[in-house]
């Protein structure tokens, strides 16, 4: 059985629309505008068991709406979606016990009560038998040192201390998937790796299903073998992310610093036919655009062979850069290609007067 089962899912949002001015006021107190807003458009997509999948987008492309119709908060406006074989809007009830969730930004544990209390609380809601909570609430409280935390009340964590709360509250039922909304968020890089750290050692012993929303691309780097990306309520990308990161990162940039002055026609000769593409950054640096197809030592030794090398700096393109720019062109199918790019950066610096 699939973990996540999603078709053609739809959400709108009736949104009121204001009209401007006093008349607009009051026109609006008398005869309500209304205008559709799509927040997911017919997504499809399947999440076998045990997967962590990243789940990613710009802001508003529809990454919380997904995630609040596959807990069961919202109603889809059409589609078809099972979680671990329920519809979650409609089987609530048997439903949530399968399911965690996180929400970064929000709390599920009471305010001013001690840690444990709170805990409490949810094994009674989820209806936990007590024996196995206190197995499961010892063995996670040992894993996140949360002892001296759980007396405390919630307000007066840290955010770090009371995230790696919030994710023992999530899981003391032992579900079968987790929903994590930006679990990361705000946190410190020592804070951030033992939560991968702990989500990773999870999956991989309890075979826990993982939906990760975020937008911090480390988390999906450490976790996650496959990625989704949305934009405009659509998916934009459904793959491995080392698959994103080779088709969009298109090659590689080697800087090069040569003992002398070096013109764009001499950087040219030097490569000759090969299909690269030269940016001079001053008359002694220069870098060289190598896409994946070109033999990379053959491009370096063409250079290294025919002038004077001081220093040399070799460029991937990271993660980073990569998804900011598919957010940027809003499809992972369209792109242009880095070495016409940067081709064209060649001909404008040809332009440009030569530095003395
Ligand atoms: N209750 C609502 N009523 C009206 N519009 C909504 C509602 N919830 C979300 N939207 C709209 O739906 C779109 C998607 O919002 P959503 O919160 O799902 O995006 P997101 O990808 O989670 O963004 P972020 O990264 O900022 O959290 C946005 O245009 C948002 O304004």
């Amino acid at each position: 059985m699939l973990a996540i089962d999603v078709k053609e899912l739809r959400k709108q949002f009736k949104v009121q629309k204001n009209r401007s001015g006093l008349s607009g006021a009051l026109k609006d107190l008398f005869k309500r505008e209304y205008t559709q807003v799509t927040a997911v458009n017919d997504i499809t997509f399947q999440i076998p068991q045990g997967e962590i999948c990243g789940y990613i987008g710009e802001n508003g492309a529809g990454k919380s709406t997904t995630i609040k119709m596959l807990t069961g908060i919202l109603v889809p406006t059409s589609g078809e979606l099972k979680v671990n074989g329920y519809v979650p809007h409609r089987d609530r009830e048997k439903f949530v016990k399968e399911i965690g969730v996180v929400f970064g930004q929000r709390s599920q544990l009471w305010w001013d009560i001690g840690v444990i209390e709170s805990f409490q609380l949810l094994r009674k809601v989820y209806d936990v038998p007590l024996n196995d909570f206190n197995r499961r609430l010892d063995r996670l409280v040992e894993r996140l040192q949360l002892g001296e935390l759980l007396n405390r009340p919630v307000r007066k964590l840290s955010l770090g201390q009371r995230m790696r709360c919030e994710l023992v509250a999530s899981l003391l039922h032992n579900p079968s998937i987790v929903f994590l909304d930006e679990p990361t968020i705000g946190l410190d890089i020592v804070v951030k790796t033992e939560i991968r750290d702990f989500l990773l050692e999870m999956n991989r012993e309890e075979g826990t299903t993982i939906l990760l929303t975020t937008h911090d691309l480390q988390d999906i780097e450490a976790l996650c073998s496959r990625v989704i990306m949305l934009d405009d309520g659509s998916i934009i990308y459904d793959g491995g992310l080392e698959e994103l990161k080779t088709t969009w990162s298109k090659g590689r940039e080697i800087q090069f610093q040569f003992g002398e002055a070096m013109s764009i026609s001499r950087l040219q000769q030097l490569t000759g036919a090969l299909n690269v593409s030269w940016t001079r950054d001053n008359e002694f640096t220069a870098s060289l655009f190598v896409p994946h197809e070109v033999n990379f030592s053959e491009a370096m030794g063409a250079v290294v062979g025919g002038a004077p090398i001081r220093d040399i700096k070799i460029f991937e393109t990271n993660t980073d850069d990569i998804v900011r720019g598919i957010y940027q062109t809003g499809s992972a199918e369209v792109k242009q290609s880095e070495s016409e790019r940067l081709k064209e950066t060649v001909n404008e610096v040809e332009k440009e007067p030569v530095l003395k």
